[in-house]
């Protein structure tokens, strides 16, 4: 299988610090791979060098076969490349509703002749957008917020609409980074419906932190440990969950079943 998404022995250094080290990765279209590991691992220092908000000291980065080091975020996003944060990044004077038609607009194509005269291509495609966000607001289980400021919401809800405004931009690979932090146990039973509706709804494929030890066994097929910047051990949940080195990265911390 080709992957989407390939990295090759990529390292990062801050300063002297050596963040990450000869990491790889590889993501298949329609794979879900989760990334673990404890408190100051790197794991959201890989998802920062791969969206290109850092560019790695070394190493190599495609998309579909394209070399992606070096750019910036916002071209990586429109190579299809969509993300969340671990702290929410939404904005907060703008309603639900408003959120997800935004994501849409960097793929709309009318002119400005077309907005400011409401031309029926622009009319056309403003019908779409307002479609494609409802379907999208309903599937985040979110459309009752619609009209709502999004600090209004509760914690896991305002997750919702952050991930949905990802999925508006269309991405090939999604990057989910903590999704259910500070969720409570039925949001988090919530979340692993909704991210499996997505993956089979979209066929998107998807890269993951989670600290959930139950949101990432249920959901990846793929799950890599990092340990001071160094996958320790990859494979398939049922493996990773026995693997010796994970469970002594992990001991005293979580209960990996
Ligand atoms: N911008 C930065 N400048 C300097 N050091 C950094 C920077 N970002 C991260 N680090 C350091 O790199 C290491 C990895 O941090 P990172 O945030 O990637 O870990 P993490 O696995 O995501 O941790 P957590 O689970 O707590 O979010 C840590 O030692 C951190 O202090």
């Amino acid at each position: 299988m080709t992957p989407l998404l390939h990295v090759d022995k990529m390292t990062h250094y801050f300063g002297g610090l050596r963040a990450v080290h000869n990491y790889n990765l590889s993501v298949g279209p329609n794979q879900i791979v989760g990334l673990i590991g404890p408190n100051g691992a790197g794991k959201t220092t890989v998802f920062n060098l791969i969206t290109g908000v850092y560019t790695p000291t070394e190493g190599r980065i495609t998309l579909e076969n394209e070399n992606i080091v070096g750019l910036e975020t916002n071209e990586i996003a429109a190579k299809g490349l969509g993300r969340t944060f671990q702290n929410l990044a939404l904005w907060r004077h703008m309603n639900v509703l408003d959120h997800i038609k935004m994501a849409h607009y960097s793929q709309l194509s009318y002119s400005l002749f077309d907005s400011f005269f409401n031309t029926g291509r622009c009319r056309r495609q403003e019908a779409k957008v307002e479609e494609n966000a409802y379907r999208l607001l309903e599937l985040f289980d979110i459309k009752q917020h619609a009209d709502q400021l999004v600090t209004s919401l509760p914690y896991g809800a305002q997750r919702r609409v952050e991930m949905a405004r990802a999925m508006a931009t269309n991405p090939k690979v999604l990057f989910l980074d903590e999704p259910t932090a500070g969720m409570t146990p039925d949001e988090l039973i919530q979340m692993i419906k909704i991210i499996r509706q997505v993956h089979q709804d979209f066929g998107v494929a998807i890269f993951l932190i989670e600290h959930r030890m139950k949101f990432v066994m249920e959901l990846c097929q793929h799950i890599q440990t990092l340990v001071f910047g160094e996958v320790i051990a990859q494979g398939p949940p049922e493996e990773i969950q026995n693997n010796p080195k994970v469970i002594e990265a992990y001991l005293g911390k979580e209960d990996l079943t």
